[in-house]
């Protein structure tokens, strides 16, 4: 099991079943697939789909139930057994801290990592009638549209992407607030009505990229996944990912990040990131902006800026 050499190998690739997930899947083994050929790699890959706890509880609001790891510890346990070799997740749910023995062996490169509406009619957040009543089941999306539009009513929708654009006609809301990737992926950009800038909806961490986790010790597969690895993604992220980590702060806070390349400082790429924090509510969002080249100390940093103005305040109040 070599990574440029020797005898075939099937790579199993574990997934979640829902749409969104196998339509990914499929398309990183493609992308896998035409590596593999480039390069000259001895793989061949089949899919396996893995049904999780948060796949059966769709019901409950997922922060009551546990949050997003309901997603992943089936599909962990699976790696970790050796009964799949790689699992692609959106990097969006991907736990902050992994299993010891895996790994996340590739980012792969960004799609527009902005929250979109679909609306019933219109083609703006401004064009949403007075008190409108709008679908979500994020926290951080909640917050910063109650933020931007007090008057709206953000109301709780679980269920894949499929399900939420359903319910837009079936129970009556006027808008439901998705993610750009997730709709791009699916072929399905023509149903966005609006993309939400970036001052009135910050993402999520990792947001519209993939991350394809693996065990540590498996050369062949992180081999293979280096070459998938897109760099510029994956220091984004690791800005994103050490901003939530350092907040620590479970998953009743609305928080978001986004980081992105900027320039360059003595020959090496420049981020900017802007953090958020508010309460549930979004009658309080706190908001930093900052640049550096070290991807962890300027997850950090911002988050260190935001504790300092008071979200140390709504973690101690919401956080745990
Ligand atoms: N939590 C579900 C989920 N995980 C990733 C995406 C979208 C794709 C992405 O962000 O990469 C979605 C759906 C959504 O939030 O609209």
């Amino acid at each position: 099991m070599t990574g440029t050499s020797g005898a075939h190998r099937v790579i199993t690739v574990g997934t979640r079943q829902s749409s969104l997930a196998l339509t990914q899947t499929g398309q990183v083994i493609a992308q896998l697939e035409e590596i593999c050929e480039r390069h000259g790699l001895p793989y061949t890959f089949q899919m396996q789909k893995i049904v999780t706890k948060g796949d059966r509880i769709l019901d409950v609001t997922l922060s009551k139930v546990g949050g997003k790891g309901l997603f992943v510890k089936e599909i962990e346990a699976a790696l970790m057994a050796g009964e799949i070799d790689m699992a692609v997740h959106s990097m969006k749910d991907m736990p902050y801290v992994l299993p010891q023995g895996l790994c996340n062996g590739a980012t792969t490169k960004r799609e527009d990592p902005r929250d979109c509406l679909i609306m019933r009619s219109g083609s703006s957040l401004q064009e949403l009638p007075h008190g409108a009543k709008v679908g979500t089941s994020s926290l951080r999306r909640s917050c910063q549209l109650k933020n931007a539009r007090p008057d709206l009513k953000l109301e709780w929708i679980r269920g894949n992407i499929d399900s939420r654009m359903r319910k837009l006609e079936t129970e009556g809301f006027d808008a439901v607030v998705l993610a750009a990737a997730g709709l791009t992926r699916m072929g399905w950009q023509d149903k966005i009505s609006a993309l939400l800038p970036q001052d009135v909806c910050v993402p999520a961490v990792g947001q519209g990229a993939l991350g394809i986790e693996c065990r540590e010790d498996d050369e062949g597969v992180r081999e293979l996944l280096h070459l998938l690895n897109d760099a510029d993604t994956d220091l984004a992220v690791t800005a994103e990912r050490s901003f939530l980590g350092a907040l620590n702060g479970g998953c009743q806070v609305p928080i978001g990040a986004y980081a992105s390349i900027i320039g360059e400082q003595d020959g090496l790429p420049m981020l900017e990131m802007t953090g958020i924090v508010g309460t549930p509510d979004g009658t309080v969002m706190l908001k930093e902006i900052k640049c550096g080249t070290d991807p962890t100390a300027l997850g950090k940093d911002v988050a260190e800026a935001l504790k300092a103005e008071g979200a140390e305040d709504i973690l101690a109040q919401y956080g745990g």
